[in-house]
C-alpha cells in the first residue's frame, strides 16, 4: 500500500543492548483516542526524513533526546498500517538527554514489562497498534 499518510513512532526502551522495558503513552485527543495507549511519535512533515520526523515528535512531545536503533520491520516500506490512509514506520530508541515527561499530545507515560507480555498487552492501545505491539514483543524476546 502507499500510504498518503506517514507516521513515525518510536519503541523507547531501556536499553537498546538488552531491552527490557518499553515506554508507552497515553493519547489526550482526538476523542476517538483519548484514553489510548500508542508508540509516541507523529506525522512526518513535506520534506522532512522520517527519522528526523521522530527525533523532533519526541522532543515536542517528551522533552527527550534519542538514540535510534533498528527498525521495526512489517515488511512494508510505508510500515504497520493504522487505516486506509495511514501507516506507521517505528524505531527502537534510547533516551540519551532528558527524562521522558508527558508534555504534549499525552496525559500518561508509562514503563512497561517487555518480559511479561501481558502488561502490555493489557493495555487499551489504539487497535491499529496491536499488532505491532506483538510483533515487538516477539522481536525482543528473539535474539537476533
Ligand atoms: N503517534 C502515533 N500515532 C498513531 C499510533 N497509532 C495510530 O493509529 N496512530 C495514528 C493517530 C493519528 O491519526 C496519526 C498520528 O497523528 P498524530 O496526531 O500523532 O500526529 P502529530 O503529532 O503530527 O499531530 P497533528 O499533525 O495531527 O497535529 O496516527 C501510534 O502508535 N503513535
Amino acid at each position: 500500500m502507499t500510504a498518503l499518510i506517514n507516521v513515525v513512532g518510536a519503541a523507547v526502551v531501556d536499553s537498546l543492548e538488552a531491552p527490557g522495558r518499553l515506554l508507552v503513552a497515553r493519547r489526550t485527543a482526538p476523542p476517538r483516542f483519548a484514553g489510548m495507549w500508542e508508540f509516541p511519535g507523529g506525522k512526518v512533515e513535506r520534506g522532512e526524513a522520517p527519522e528526523a520526523a521522530l527525533h523532533r515528535e519526541l522532543a515536542e512531545e517528551l522533552g527527550i533526546e534519542v538514540k535510534l536503533g533498528r527498525e521495526l520491520e512489517s515488511g512494508d516500506t510505508d510500515g504497520w498500517t493504522l487505516n486506509e490512509q495511514a501507516s506507521m514506520r517505528v524505531w527502537f530508541a534510547e533516551v540519551t538527554a532528558g527524562k521522558p515527561a508527558p508534555l504534549e499530545d499525552h496525559d500518561e507515560l508509562r514503563w512497561v514489562s517487555l518480559a511479561d507480555h501481558e502488561e502490555a498487552l493489557a493495555l487499551p492501545w489504539i487497535p491499529a497498534d496491536l499488532p505491532i505491539v506483538r510483533a515487538l514483543l516477539q522481536r525482543v524476546s528473539t535474539p537476533a
